[in-house]
């Protein structure tokens, strides 16, 4: 059995890699230096203790009026806080009151992003000054323990869809740099660009060349918003270090005209390089991350045109720890969101028939998650399964006349079947009992598509995937209005319960935020050197087993976000078992309780006491 998203085949060994090298004293040589010869070039790093003003301005150490005290004496801090000594409960209950004040979630985003920070230095807080910004004084702690106690709240401000909205106006919001940034500029010297990011121990690194950002198309530079926010939800979501965490984004140009010609573009001004260019670039960039953090640093490409996305899935699957998210985390997520839903719908996921509108990268990569399960459920052959599985791209329903124009990607989805250009004729003729949008175009579920669904089914699952809420394929309301009530119904970004004939309906959200943090953790716990496609079953099993009867008897698929770190340890320790029955995973000997261990690593956002 051959599966398009699979990094290492069936039965490829890895035990072959060689252990990292290590100096005397057994401490990992992670930067090289004492290995280096003398006409090596090594970075001259120092470290200091913070105390008094600088410890007040470094976001990793701020505690702001929560320095207690016996910190006030010790660190030099007397004078510079005013007496009150606070509690980190108690600051984020008043952040929390000037967050809500906010009307538009941009500015909300904003003074989200104001909090955090990874990059502290001087020189930048007094660039904001001279520009007249109202520099909050950042504190990375509290803004995690915010992002964690309101999950709910903050998610669609540091994630989708507001991020959606920050990208597009990164040029005009930029304060100061988050993550790296990689452009042409740096071709031949990507190795030094990395050990220059002042943290060393990096677990994983979120990477876009903004070409396809959300379904907001080329973003180019802009797109730097993406591997930020996923990176702020594997901290607060799956408990991964922030100082472990690198935000990257590879700037080869945006083919945007408007990005182009906006003064305030912060990203190379030229058309995107492309074939032979665009590919060295990316070789050296993945060749660098391997060198400078070995080789169980996770690399979480995010936000790729479809045109690169597979081929570089493919291609470092087989020699680096490397994850697409928007294959096979949202594929995950979908299949988890599908099986939860069979409670409600009935019937085996092999007695359903999927209609996706999109053909990319969601769209077939949760096409050919669900084909995989099916098989292993049914004992079929995935081309059997396949078959239960349609799918319509911009040209209409991908049939077997059109296979020799379509993409790679699409081949295996092109069935026997006359052609069909248009979704509803499709919903028509192929009478799906589930329906999932990832084309990227909002509002592309009519009344007619959703109406003729739910003729067709008693409880019509309908997913709308796509990204940021503008995107989406429709919205709720138009789900239960036009279904009168029955569907069962998800989306990429959230909406709001809303009321339709007395009844409240909840609707939930379909979106690899439940996946991605947890399936990252539990990599990184386990060692893990490859991803295999059993662990993505397996962390969308993890995930839809967290449905609890509380939530299906509210119609919903998912459980709440408001207990995502418990469902993120519990896909950890899933996809950390399957690395370890694999023989995919290196930190040895193998815990026995994978779901206490995950927990135990998590990281907190509490504030640590300073001696
Ligand atoms: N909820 C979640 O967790 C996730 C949501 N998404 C969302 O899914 C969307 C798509 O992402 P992705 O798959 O990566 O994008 P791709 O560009 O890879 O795929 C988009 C697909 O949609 C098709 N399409 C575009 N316009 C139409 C149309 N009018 N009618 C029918 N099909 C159309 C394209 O057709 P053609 O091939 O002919 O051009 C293509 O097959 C984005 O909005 C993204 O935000 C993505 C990942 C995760
Ligand atoms: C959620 C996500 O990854 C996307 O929309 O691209
Ligand atoms: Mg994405």
């Amino acid at each position: 059995m051959e599966s398009t998203l699979k990094g290492l085949r069936d039965g490829e060994s890895v035990l072959d890699l060689s252990p990292r090298s290590t100096v005397s004293g057994g401490v990992e040589d992670i930067y090289g230096e004492d290995r280096a010869t003398e006409d090596q070039l090594v970075t001259p790093w120092t470290f200091s203790v913070a105390s008094g003003y600088s410890l007040l301005r470094d976001p990793q150490y701020n505690k702001g009026l929560a320095f207690t005290e016996k910190e006030r004496d010790a660190h030099y801090l007397r004078g510079l806080l005013p007496p009150t000594v606070s509690t980190q409960q108690l600051q984020g209950k008043k952040l929390m009151n000037s967050i809500r004040q906010y009307e538009v979630p941009l500015q909300k985003y904003v003074a989200m992003m104001d909090l955090q920070a990874r990059i502290s230095t001087h020189y930048i807080i007094k660039i904001a000054r001279c520009f007249g910004f109202a520099t909050q004084e950042r504190n990375e702690r509290l803004f995690y323990k915010l992002l964690i106690d309101n999950v709910e709240e903050l998610l669609p401000v540091v994630y989708t869809p507001t991020v959606g909205e920050a990208c597009q106006k990164y040029g005009s919001i930029f304060r100061r740099p988050q993550g790296l940034y990689i452009s042409l500029k740096e071709k031949g010297k990507i190795l030094e660009v990395l050990k220059n990011w002042p943290e060393r121990s990096i677990q994983v690194i979120v990477v876009t060349d903004g070409e396809r950002i959300l379904g907001l198309g080329d973003l180019g530079c802009q797109g730097m918003g993406i591997p930020v926010g996923k990176l702020a939800l594997y901290t607060a979501l799956g408990g991964v270090r922030p100082s472990a965490c690198l935000p990257i984004t590879i700037d080869v140009g945006t083919n945007n005209e408007q990005l182009l010609n906006d003064e305030f573009y912060i990203g190379l001004r030229q058309r995107r390089a492309t074939g032979q260019e665009y590919y060295e670039l990316l070789h050296e960039f993945m060749t660098a991350v391997k060198q400078n953090y070995g080789e169980k640093v996770l690399v979480q490409f995010e936000d790729f045109a479809n045109r690169n996305a597979f081929e570089l899935l493919a291609k470092y699957g087989t020699t680096h720890l490397v994850f697409n998210d928007d294959i096979q985390g949202t594929a995950s997520v979908v299949l988890a969101g599908v099986v939860a839903a069979l409670k409600l719908t009935g019937g085996t996921l092999a007695e359903h028939t999927f209609l996706f509108l999109g053909a990319g990268e969601a769209g077939t990569g949760i096409a050919e998650l669900i084909a995989l399960e099916m098989s292993k459920q049914t004992k079929t052959p995935i081309e059997e399964s396949r078959k239960k599985i349609w799918l319509v791209d911009s040209k209409g329903l991908i049939v077997s006349s059109r296979k020799n124009s379509l993409q790679h990607f699409k081949k295996p989805w092109a069935h026997e079947h006359e052609t069909v250009s248009s979704l509803l004729e499709a919903v028509k003729v192929i009478k799906p009992t589930v329906l999932i949008g990832s084309s990227g175009v909002g509002r592309t579920f009519t009344k007619e598509v959703i109406e003729a669904m739910a003729s067709n089914n008693d409880k019509p699952l309908i997913m709308a995937l796509s990204n940021p809420t503008s995107q989406s394929e429709c919205t709720a309301e138009e789900a239960y209005q036009w279904s009168e009530g029955r569907a069962i119904f998800a989306s990429g970004s959230p909406f709001d319960p809303i009321e339709y004939k007395g009844k409240v309906y909840a609707s939930g959200q379909a979106n690899n935020a439940y996946i991605f943090p947890g399936f990252g953790l539990g990599l990184v716990i386990s060692g893990a050197i490859r991803v295999h496609d059993d662990m993505l079953l397996a962390a969308s099993e993890a995930l839809a087993k967290q449905v609890s009867e509380e939530n299906y008897k509210k119609g919903l698929i998912y459980p709440p976000f408001s207990n995502i770190r418990k469902i993120s340890a519990n896909i950890a320790a899933s996809v950390a078992a399957k690395a370890y029955e694999l023989g995919l995973a290196t930190r040895l000997p193998r815990p026995q309780n994978l779901v206490k261990n995950a927990e135990s690593c998590m990281y907190t956002p509490v504030y640590r006491n300073y001696r």
